[in-house]
């Protein structure tokens, strides 16, 4: 697990950090960014790098979880509440060091209700020394809501089900797997997580369209203003709510959708302009224009073992 630390990226992560550390002082988010250009190009605070963007860009870092306990058996989860696994907490660590030594820093934090977003967020910030920061906890942010699924060995339901039928609830834009049954034990009305939710928004399934209409009410109303106002933001959320935002930000068509796979616990990071469209960075992996932290083979690998969950 620590190969997966690219060397330039820590080379590049200690020259940034004191840069860092000027860009937490002037406390903007552009600040940071000019910071880090500064660092990489070795020039010195006293005189910023002018970039082709200009100074009105903003930086967001999102993080998928780590591996959870039922990522490693390979289980259908959504909102079920289990917990990171023990490389999954390692990850989670690692990510924090990543952003740690990228020299990136945050004012607020927002991740879901489930514990392994949660614990993952405090991984990193207590490896970028920011457990202080307010941190907001929104169902809204959960992961996709798998219905009926929830539980079951994906593999296991491919034989049941067939690939076709399972690759379209898995990863189908429009259709959602089937619902939970009317006396689960699992509706989230039973739950008291959810006891301020109105139940009328509450699933019994999701598919993508749904989870991202949902999270997309959150970033409208809370994220995206608190971007704008020059607050840096960290998101550690879950697979299937950062494909939605993912599509949303690099628009990406409903048919492209299907082929994109969110490794755990490899930060993201979008450059955003003045209006939230992103700029494409050069090392981004398309359809993204955010780029990766870590190693690239590393990285690739996380993404294709996501892939082959069902194969
Ligand atoms: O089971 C789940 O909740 C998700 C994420 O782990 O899986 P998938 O990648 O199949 O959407």
């Amino acid at each position: 697990a620590v190969g997966f630390v690219a060397p330039s990226v820590v080379a590049r992560g200690r020259v940034q950090s004191a840069a860092a550390a000027a860009a937490v002082r002037l406390g903007d988010n552009a600040a940071t960014l000019r910071s880090v250009r500064g660092a990489r190009s070795g020039m010195s605070m006293a005189a910023p790098e002018t970039t082709p963007e200009g100074d009105d860009t903003y930086t967001l870092v999102v993080v998928r979880h780590g591996e959870s306990t039922w990522n490693n058996e390979n289980r259908f989860t959504g909102w079920k509440d289990v917990p990171l696994s023990d490389k999954g907490q390692e990850e989670a660590a690692q990510s924090g060091e990543l952003i740690a030594e990228s020299g990136l820093t945050f004012d607020v934090a927002y991740t879901s209700v489930l514990k392994r977003a949660i614990n993952t967020l405090w991984c990193i910030l207590e490896k970028t020394d920011l457990m202080w920061i307010p941190v907001n906890r929104s169902w809204r942010l959960n992961e996709r809501h798998y219905g009926a699924l929830q539980g079951l060995d994906k593999k296991e339901t491919v034989a049941k089900h067939g690939m076709d039928q399972v690759m379209i609830w898995r990863r189908s834009y429009t259709t959602p797997p089937p619902l939970l049954a009317d006396d689960s034990d699992d509706l989230p009305q039973n739950d008291r997580k959810y006891a301020g939710v109105d139940p009328a928004d509450l699933p019994r399934a999701e598919s993508l369209k749904l989870t991202k209409d949902r999270f997309l009410v959150e970033w409208e109303n809370e994220i995206a203003p608190a971007i704008k106002s020059g607050k840096r933001i960290l998101i550690v959320a879950h697979g299937n709510t950062i494909r939605g935002l993912c599509q949303h930000l690099d628009e990406i068509s409903d048919e492209d959708i299907v082929g994109l796979d969110i490794p755990t616990g490899v930060p993201l990071v979008f450059t955003l302009d003045k209006d939230l469209k992103p700029i494409t960075h050069p090392e981004a992996i398309p359809p993204l224009s955010a780029r990766y932290l870590g190693d690239v083979s590393g990285i690739r690998a996380r993404i294709e073992a996501v892939k082959a969950q069902t194969k």
